[in-house]
């Protein structure tokens, strides 16, 4: 707070954000003024969501090494960013959830006491943007003005939040011009903590990517506020995606009667042109992307895009859960997207995009492992250095991500602009297991499919730091993403009954089961439509089931596998439930649950119960209940 003083007063004789500012909004003035005179940027920038302007920072990004321009004749409109090395994923242990009760946060977040953490940003945002633009980004999750829409305004020192935050929202003036006075919206500051003129005044010039080790992504849900310290990369800076799409608008939809939910949203037809709207909870980097663009294997069967991250669901008027995807583009993993597993988004990623920490080739375009089966002879890494098919490191950083326009995308549904949103017939919840969870199985009812959400468990994966392929329960796939106490998120799940007449059909998936030699058993990406089709034909009460303590699996021959090589015994391990492996998950699964306390429904309490019961019943007791 040292320069305070000096600063309000350069602020009150010459208050460049006030002169040609496009919005007359005096909240959102006022709030960007005190940021500047928090954080003392050069300049305030207010940004329209143009070409223009895109092309302009994309320029300033190129000069100052931000950007490296792709070969235009091989990826049109295209660039690469290499991070910082330690600023690659998002940082779980420094994501906040301020509430004034810390029992509103719940065991599964960081909480802070919301007047000592505002004390703290105050401390590490004073001067933060010293040097630097400050650019205003008014942004809409969901079409503007649409009934299941919200307004955002983030502010940022980083040109490239900036250019990315136009791919993944409707960013600029049409936002602005939707944030009239009295309007709500949701401020977002974020700054990669990096000022280039210190306390003392001494400049220090810039770097390609700009960051703090130390990191602070905050969230108030009571007053709806984001505020995000040290890091460029996506899931902490693109403030409108995690922060808002999902950590404070699961707050807000708590409160209004509605889900904010971590999920993909597809638009399936089957052969005979049956219409079914599905979306699917997995953990990060577990599938969302390949589903939500899925090519199926199986003839006469279409899955058509509407979100492959972020799904907004609410009760309708005719009765059922409708939902939109809030975001306006794909903020996806590269690794593994290749031509055999995901042939979409290797069309979807021919121009227009920002790849970040993918290798690059020598003729200037992009590589990362799972794009080729070979792996070209020379790159350069995500690091920058040389690197041949030797290299003991990955080409690219395993959470390499690309930034591309949801209009790029050649399986987009005509629904994806919808602002009523698409209702939705079935929900599904997987996660990344090579045992235990069975291919796929059907909830009896929304209570026990509240369960099996409650349930998911995944191996850790590269989207956030911490040890990969540990086995983590991630309820609803919303551990790092849910705004308030986990407990309290199963029973809004649970309450959705009360809300909704015809409420979507509960299914729990697993694409990543292994056999004891470590390969996949099922062949997964496209052939996963053969799963869709069962799932469509239980809502059509066409295709026939077994039960199992799990739930509902396929019957025998009633997953169409023909024309697939996999093997009777792997379709049998595929579709089994183990008594001993599910007893273990049980109380695993009450060892996870313990320390959300009263918290707990009873209802999954008692689902678990039941499970147990299920397993190892009593002698005389019956397996199909
Ligand atoms: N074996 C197998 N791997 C899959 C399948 N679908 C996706 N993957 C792999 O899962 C990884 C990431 O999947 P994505 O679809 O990008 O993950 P996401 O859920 O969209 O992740 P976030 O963007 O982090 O939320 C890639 O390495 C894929 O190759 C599948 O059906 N089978
Ligand atoms: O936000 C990110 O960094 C990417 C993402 O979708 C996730 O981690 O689930
Ligand atoms: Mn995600």
């Amino acid at each position: 707070m040292t320069t305070d003083v000096t600063h309000e007063t350069q602020d009150a004789q010459d208050t460049p954000e006030l002169s040609g500012t496009p919005t007359a909004n005096p909240a959102l003035l006022d709030w960007v003024r005190r940021t500047a005179r928090l954080t003392q940027p050069d300049r305030v920038v207010w940004c329209d969501g143009s070409q223009e302007e895109f092309d302009r920072l994309t320029a300033r990004m190129v000069a100052t090494g931000t950007l490296i321009p792709l070969n235009p004749s091989k990826r049109p409109g295209s660039f690469l960013a290499r991070s910082a090395p330690g600023d690659v994923a998002r940082v779980e242990h420094r994501t906040f959830i301020a509430s004034r009760r810390r029992e509103d946060a719940g065991p599964t977040n960081n909480w802070r006491e919301p007047d000592a953490l505002r004390e703290e940003l105050d401390g590490v945002f004073t001067g933060s943007m010293r040097g630097r633009t400050m650019y205003v980004v008014p942004f809409s999750m969901g079409p503007v003005g649409g009934p299941l829409s919200l307004l955002g305004v983030q502010v940022t020192d980083s040109p490239y939040a900036v250019v990315s935050m136009r791919t993944m929202t409707r960013m600029g003036n049409e936002a602005l011009a939707a944030i009239t006075e009295g309007t709500a919206w949701v401020p977002g500051v974020h700054s990669v903590g990096m000022p280039l003129v210190d306390d003392l005044g001494r400049t220090r010039p810039d770097v390609a990517w700009p960051c703090n080790d130390l990191k602070h992504v905050a969230h108030f849900p009571e007053t709806r506020e984001i505020w995000s310290f040290g890091s460029g990369y996506g899931g902490n800076a693109l403030l409108g995606k995690k922060c808002l799409a999902l950590r404070i608008a699961s707050a807000v939809a708590r409160e209004e009667g509605w889900l904010a939910e971590h999920m993909l949203l597809v638009k399936v037809t089957s052969p005979q042109q049956r219409v079914f709207h599905l979306a699917a909870a997995f953990p990060s980097a577990c599938g969302k992307t390949n589903l939500a663009m899925m090519r199926p294997a199986l003839p006469g069967w279409r899955v058509e895009t509407i979100g492959d991250d972020i799904a907004w669901m609410r009760p309708g008027p005719d009765g059922r859960l409708r939902a939109i995807n809030p975001e306006a583009g794909f903020f996806g993993v590269a690794p593994g997207t290749g031509w055999s597993t995901n042939p979409t988004a290797m069309e979807m990623l021919r121009e227009d995009v920002i790849f970040t920490n993918v290798a690059l080739t020598d003729d200037g375009d992009v590589w990362w492992e799972g794009m080729t089966e070979e792996a070209p002879a020379h790159l350069t890494d995500w690091r920058g250095n040389p690197w041949t098919p030797d290299s003991p490191t990955p080409a690219a950083h395993p959470n390499a991500r690309f930034t591309v326009a949801a209009a790029r995308c050649p399986s987009l549904a005509a629904e994806f602009d919808d602002p009523e949103g698409v209702p939705v017939d079935a929900i599904l919840f997987g996660g990344r297991r090579r045992t235990t969870a069975p291919l796929v199985a059907q909830a009896g009812d929304w209570s026990q499919g509240v369960f099996a959400g409650a349930s998911i468990s995944s191996e850790r994966t590269a989207a956030a730091e911490g040890a990969v392929g540990e086995l983590r329960h991630d309820p609803f796939a919303m551990l790092p993403f849910t705004g308030y106490h986990v407990g309290d998120h199963l029973s809004h799940w649970l309450s959705m009954r009360d809300r909704v007449e015809h409420l979507p059909a509960v299914f729990s998936v697993n694409w990543f089961r292994r056999g004891e030699d470590g390969r996949f058993l099922w062949p997964g990406f496209g052939e996963n439509a053969r799963v869709l089709e069962w799932i469509c034909g239980r809502l059509e009460g066409t295709a026939a089931a077994r039960h199992t303590p799990a739930g509902l699996v396929p019957a025998p021959g009633a997953l169409d596998v023909d024309g697939l090589d996999v093997s009777p015994a792997d379709l049998a391990e595929l579709l089994s439930v183990d008594a001993a492996a599910w007893l273990a998950e049980a109380d695993q699964l009450e060892r996870f649950f313990a320390p959300f306390g009263a918290k707990l429904p009873a209802e999954v309490r008692d689902h678990l119960a039941l499970l147990r019961y299920r397993l190892d019943p009593p002698t005389g007791g019956d397996l199909s209940v």
